[in-house]
């Protein structure tokens, strides 16, 4: 690492809400001057992707690969692991990043590669968790933030939040609550992290 700076290079696929919390909790909290901390990069696998406007407004690098554009998904890993390193990682972290890593690519950053999942987990791994834990009648949901592995949504725990399932929700009700955890538990092991670098 440069200078000691440990540098955050964040994966996202759409809003970026949580990305940007990142970046606002890093920029009111100092985490420069208090950790050697710095979000260097914000990156997508969607060009369209809403977040990179605002990481570009907040003066962040951005990048944005297209993965329809390769021909296979270790080829997409293997131009976003160059892509990332340029920016020469402490840790990488994924923010509604929606694409199944490759174990190439898990195993290049392995130790230093986190993903948000909006489950309880280990209930409910990969897609449409909302309306699973509806149809299955949870009281609670909630959002968990792990390392990733090889095998999807299975990595170890880091930290977790609960919220409840209440009558009449749906998916989107849902959503919007476990979400406002997710902004929450984010950035607290985030800061976690970077200060154990
Ligand atoms: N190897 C790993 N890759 C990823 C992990 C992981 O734990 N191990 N976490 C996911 C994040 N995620 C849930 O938290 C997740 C993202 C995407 C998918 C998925 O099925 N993606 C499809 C495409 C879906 C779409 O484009 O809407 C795919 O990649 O074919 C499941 C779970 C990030 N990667
Ligand atoms: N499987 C990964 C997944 O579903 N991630 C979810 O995507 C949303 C992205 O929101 P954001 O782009 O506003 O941060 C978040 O709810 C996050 O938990």
């Amino acid at each position: 690492m440069k200078n000691n700076v440990k540098n955050i290079v964040i994966l996202i696929s759409g809003g970026g809400s949580n990305m940007a919390t990142i970046v606002k909790t890093a920029q009111q909290e100092k985490w420069d001057q208090r950790y050697g901390a710095r979000v260097a990069a914000v990156i997508s696998n969607k060009p369209d992707a809403g977040g990179l406007a605002f990481a570009r407004e907040q003066g962040i690098a951005t990048a944005a690969l297209d993965h329809k554009a390769f021909a296979s998904r270790e080829a997409f890993d293997a131009e976003l692991a160059a892509t990332i390193d340029r920016h020469q990682p402490a840790l990488v972290v994924l923010a509604g990043f929606m694409r199944i890593l490759t174990p190439g690519f898990v195993a290049h950053y392995a130790g230093r590669l986190i993903n948000i999942h909006p489950s309880l987990l280990p209930a409910f791994t990969g897609l449409h968790t909302h309306q699973r834990a509806i149809d299955a009648g949870c009281k609670f949901a909630g959002v968990t933030v792990h390392q990733v592995t090889a095998e999807l949504d299975v990595g170890p725990i880091l930290d977790q939040a609960v919220v409840p399932v209440l009558p009449g929700d749906t998916a989107e009700t849902l959503a919007a609550r476990v979400l406002t955890q997710e902004h929450v538990i984010f950035p607290r092991a985030v800061r976690a992290l970077v200060q154990a670098l």
